[in-house]
Parts: C-alpha cells; structure tokens; sequence
C-alpha cells in the first residue's frame, strides 16, 4: 500500500482492483462520498486511489457527490522530495497583470457536462494551465521534441509553439528536433530548435522534423533519452504514438529517470477519445470543400453526372461526416461505422437512380474505411498491414466508381457520367487554418506548462471546451468513432436524405453491441472510467 498525497486533502491509496469490493460495501455511506475507512464518512473527505493497470498506474481522486478526478502521474509520485521554483511567469511584464494567471491546484475538468439534478458529478480531469511552482529551473531544462505517424496540418505550428512556449515563458534554452519519427531517436540526427528556427513553419504543411511508423524501440528510445541528458520529451502524433509515448513513459519511471513525458494528441481523422477533436480536422473539413465543390461542379455539368469524392478516415467517418455537412452539395456520405451495400431495395444503386432521376447528378463523399465488409467480399482482401500494424486498406473509391459504372452499363437504361477525386494526401499536407493555428498554440502552452509543473504520462487536450491532462491509459484505451445511433448521424441523415442503409433490425444490434460494449469495458482491466462510472453511479443510486 502506497500513500501519495495530492492537493490538500489527507488521502487514503488503495489498490484500484479491490474498488468492487470496497465500494459495495459502502454503500450505506452518506449521498455524495465514498466512505473510507479511517476518513470516515464526512463528504469533505477525499480519498486517492493508486492502482495499477497492468503496468500502468491510475491515480483517482474521489469527493463529494460521486465527483472523481482521474488524475494524470506526477514526477513527486516515483521521486518523492524533488525541490520546486516559483514560476518565472511570475516575473514576466506579459502575465504580471493576469488576474488568476496560475491555476488552482484543484481545478478540474468535467467529463460529462450534460446533467441532471439527481446525477452524480462523475468523472473529471485536471485543468491545464501554469502553476505557481515549478519542477524545473529554466537553465536545466534539456527538452525534446518528436512527430510520429501521418501528416495532419498543424503539426508545425505545434512544434512552433513548444518551442517559443519554452522559451519565451520559461526561458529555457535547449530544445531538440528528433529527426523522423520515435526511430530518430536511436537511428538519426537531431537538431537544434529555437525560435529563430522555427520562426515561420507554422505556415507550411507537413513536419519540419519529419515524421515515419513503426521501429518504435523502447529501450533503445530511454537510452537514447537518458544518454542525452533529456528531461522534457513532447511528443506529437495519433493513437500508436500515444501508445509508444504511455511505453516510454512507464520505461522511465522503471528507472527512476526525472524526465516528464507529455504526449499531444495528433490525428486528422478525429479518432483519438476523451477529447472534444484533433488539431488539424477544422483544416482538413474545410479543404475538403475544395474537392466537393469541384465533383459538384463536375457533376452539375453533365447529363446524369456522378461526383465521387474519397476522403480520409480510416477507421473514423468525422472527416466525411463534417465535410458532408458543411457542404449542402453532398447526397450520400458513406462512412466505415454505417455498413451499406449495393444492390436491391435500399441499397446504394437504388437510391443514386432517384437521385439522378430527380435531380440530373449527385455527389458521393465517402470515408476511405467505409464500405471494406461489401469491398472485401467482391475483391480478394488483403491482410496487409503498415510498419506501425495499421491495416492497409483497398481503394474504396476506385473500387465504388467501377461498381457505379458496371451497374449502369448493365442496365442499360442510363447513360451516367462518373468523375473520381481522391484528395486526401492533398488535404493532409495543408498548413493549419487560422482556428487550428490558434488550438494548436493552446495545446502546445498547456503541455510545456504541465511538464514545468512535474506532471507526466499525460496527453492534453479540450475537455468540453476546457483543457485539461488527461492520463495515456484513456487516450488508448479505445478509439473515437462516429455514433450513428447519435444526433450527429442523424442530422447528417436528415440533410442529406440518404437511406440509413440499416433496418429497425440492425439498429437495435447496433445499440446492444454498444452496451455490451460498455459493460465488457466495464468489468474489463482496461477501463478505469467505466469501472468507476459504473461503481459511483450504483453507490449513488443505492444511497437515494
Ligand atoms: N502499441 C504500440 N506500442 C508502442 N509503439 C507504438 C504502438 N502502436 C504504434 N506505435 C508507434 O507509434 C508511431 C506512430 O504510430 P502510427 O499508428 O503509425 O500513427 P499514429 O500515431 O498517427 O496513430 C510508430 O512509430 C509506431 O511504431
Ligand atoms: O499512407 P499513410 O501515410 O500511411 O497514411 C494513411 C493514413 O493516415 C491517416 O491520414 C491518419 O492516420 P494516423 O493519424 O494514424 O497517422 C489515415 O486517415 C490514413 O489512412
Ligand atoms: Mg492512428
């Protein structure tokens, strides 16, 4: 049994797989607390809970009103008794004049903000933002900076900000590049950052330090770390670098290493959860206006004229989704979470005749995961997989505007003409717009303060419009997709008037497996928050 203490409150650790137990048989304890033994029963008792997930150790916070926090490690957690600084944004001219400038040290962040009176407050996540104290002193502070996994726009801008963050709020003067990717650092050279360098990337697309998958050596990459004296790693990518970050991160509190690793969410695709969306989606939707414009144009031009635009979203339909909706010029969105099919009644062929009988053309925008069950059971599917373990997918769109054009042929009844755009490596190599431009600024500011402050093993991100640290086991424990049996699908559905392609039948499976899905999360090793969710809400309502 471990005891760790955080914010002013006298904490109790337990290990976070007898919560079960322990909570049911609280549950006479007052509305709104847990009851601990040895804190007894007062609500303003708090109690934190370390426990281990597998290698990972999760670190809840509980107090009044079922609220738990989900707090994300400390470096004070493995090396206790590290000596702290006053911030030196104290001293500067800039935020001097800031009312509230530092963030309390109990500031959080609701998960869920949609209540009601009777709910419990639920899960919470600490807020962003610079602290009065500080773990490091601006001249000892050796930090490093890495790109991992596909382009997305922004990505420069939040080296930028990392970089000019450091510097100009912490006066820290050593900040290294890794080049290409986590197997730059063991495999390739670095290079030097510092605001004169990166003065203008955040105008161009793509990563100014490269980026690749896969060769992602534990090991090799701490050695690496500690060889080079480095005590701040920032690094940038999706849902496996996220993973490859939470490895090093445990890797470097196995040896006792004070280094703060804090990972920034990247991916185009939306697909990573908890936070409100990825920096560089707002870009890619509003570049992938361009090409639905132009299959518009395209098919508006011709008799019977079919646009068919392929997006990204290898998994996750957001980007189609959104794009679809911030078009209007859209008549079906295809995306991997809504199965579809071909033929018969309700089916895709079906429904493009009434379009095109009603309306002389029509545009097609699809996700480049959709449609890859009908896909693989025309076409011999391939196992094959990217160096990260990615699946390689088939070209949906090309596959689609052959089937598209084989079926009218056949029938002979209507001659169409069918134009293919495929944008998606264009979109991605965009610099960010100005709203990305802005996030990514925020996001890079809260992990250089997170990491000055001592917090590790964190990603950040906007928690319902708030940033917050968020710890990598919820980050990775899963990926966010498109809820189709959710407002948004609807909407979408609703706007476009395309067929949902799923019977009252399906729908209600598709709801099942979601539950189920929750349940087997809940009672699974991965979940913590659905564990904890879960547990609160049966203390609460047993408690009423
Ligand atoms: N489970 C994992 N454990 C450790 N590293 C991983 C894991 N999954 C992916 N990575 C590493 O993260 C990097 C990026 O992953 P990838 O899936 O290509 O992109 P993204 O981070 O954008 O999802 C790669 O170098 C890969 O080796
Ligand atoms: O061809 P590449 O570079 O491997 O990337 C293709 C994939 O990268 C993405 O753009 C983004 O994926 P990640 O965020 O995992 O890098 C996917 O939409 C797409 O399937
Ligand atoms: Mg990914």
């Amino acid at each position: 049994m471990e005891l760790v203490y955080a914010s002013s409150l006298k904490p109790t650790v337990f290990d976070i797989s007898r919560l079960n137990k322990f909570t049911n048989s609280s549950r006479n304890s007052a509305v709104g607390s847990l009851f601990v033994p040895g804190l007894g029963s007062n609500s303003a008792n708090s109690l934190v809970a370390m426990g281990s997930s597998g290698s990972s150790k999760t670190k809840f916070l509980t107090g009044s009103a079922c609220y738990v926090l989900e707090d994300v490690p400390h470096l004070t957690d493995s090396i206790p008794d590290l000596p702290t600084y006053p911030n030196p944004l104290q001293d500067n001219p800039a935020y001097s004049v800031v009312k509230q400038y530092f963030v309390n040290v109990d500031d959080t962040v609701a998960q869920k903000i949609v209540v009601h009176k009777n709910s419990p407050r639920g899960t919470h996540f600490r807020r962003a933002g610079p602290c009065q104290r500080v773990y490091f002193e601006s001249d000892d502070v050796h930090a490093c900076i890495v790109t991992c996994g596909g382009l997305c726009p922004g990505l420069n801008t939040v080296i930028r900000e990392i970089v000019c963050g450091l510097y100009h709020m912490y006066g820290v003067k050593k900040v290294l590049g890794i080049d290409g990717g986590y197997r730059g650092f063991y495999a390739r050279n670095t290079v030097t950052l510092t605001p004169k360098t990166v003065n203008d990337i955040h105008k161009r697309g793509g990563t100014i330090l490269g980026t690749s998958r896969g060769g992602h050596d534990t090991s090799k990459i701490v050695d690496s770390i500690q060889d080079r004296g480095i005590n701040q790693v920032y690094i940038i990518g999706g849902d496996g670098t996220q993973k490859g970050a939470s490895v090093i991160f445990e890797e470097i509190r196995r040896r006792g290493l004070k280094v703060a690793v804090a990972g920034i969410p990247k991916t185009i695709d939306n697909d990573i959860p908890v936070i409100d969306k990825s920096f560089g989606f707002d870009s890619a939707v509003e570049e992938a206006q361009r090409a639905i414009n132009a299959a518009h144009v395209e098919a508006e031009s011709i008799e019977n004229g079919i646009g068919v635009v392929k997006l990204m979203g290898r998994y996750s339909g957001f980007i189609a989704m959104y794009a679809t909706l911030a078009s209007r010029d859209v008549d079906c969105c295809l995306i991997p979470e809504s199965p579809f099919y071909l033929e018969g009644e309700g089916g895709l062929f079906e429904f493009i005749e009434k379009r095109l009988r009603e309306n002389g053309h029509m545009v097609i925008v699809m996700a480049e995961g959709a449609g890859q069950e009908v896909l693989s059971e025309s076409i011999q599917s391939t196992d094959k997989q990217d160096a990260s373990g990615n699946k390689l997918l088939q070209d949906v769109g090309l596959w689609i505007s052959h089937k598209i054009k084989d079926h009218f042929a056949k029938q002979k009844k209507v001659a169409i003409n069918l134009k293919y755009i495929d944008p998606t490596y264009m979109i991605r190599a965009i610099p960010s717009n100005a709203s990305d431009n802005v996030y990514c600024t925020l996001l890079a500011q809260s992990a250089v303060h997170g990491a000055m402050a001592g917090y590790t093993g964190f990603t950040v991100g906007p928690v319902n419009g708030r940033h917050a640290y968020i710890p990598f086991y919820r980050i990775i424990e899963k990926q966010n997709k498109v809820v189709i049996t959710d407002r948004m699908w609807a909407r979408l559905l609703s706007s476009t008037n395309q067929p949902s392609f799923l019977s009252a039948k399906d729908i209600l499976e598709d709801m099942k497996e979601e539950e189920n899905c929750t349940e087997l999360l809940g009672n699974g090793d991965s979940s913590y928050s659905s564990l904890i969710d879960k547990e609160i809400s049966c203390i609460y309502h047993n408690a009423l």
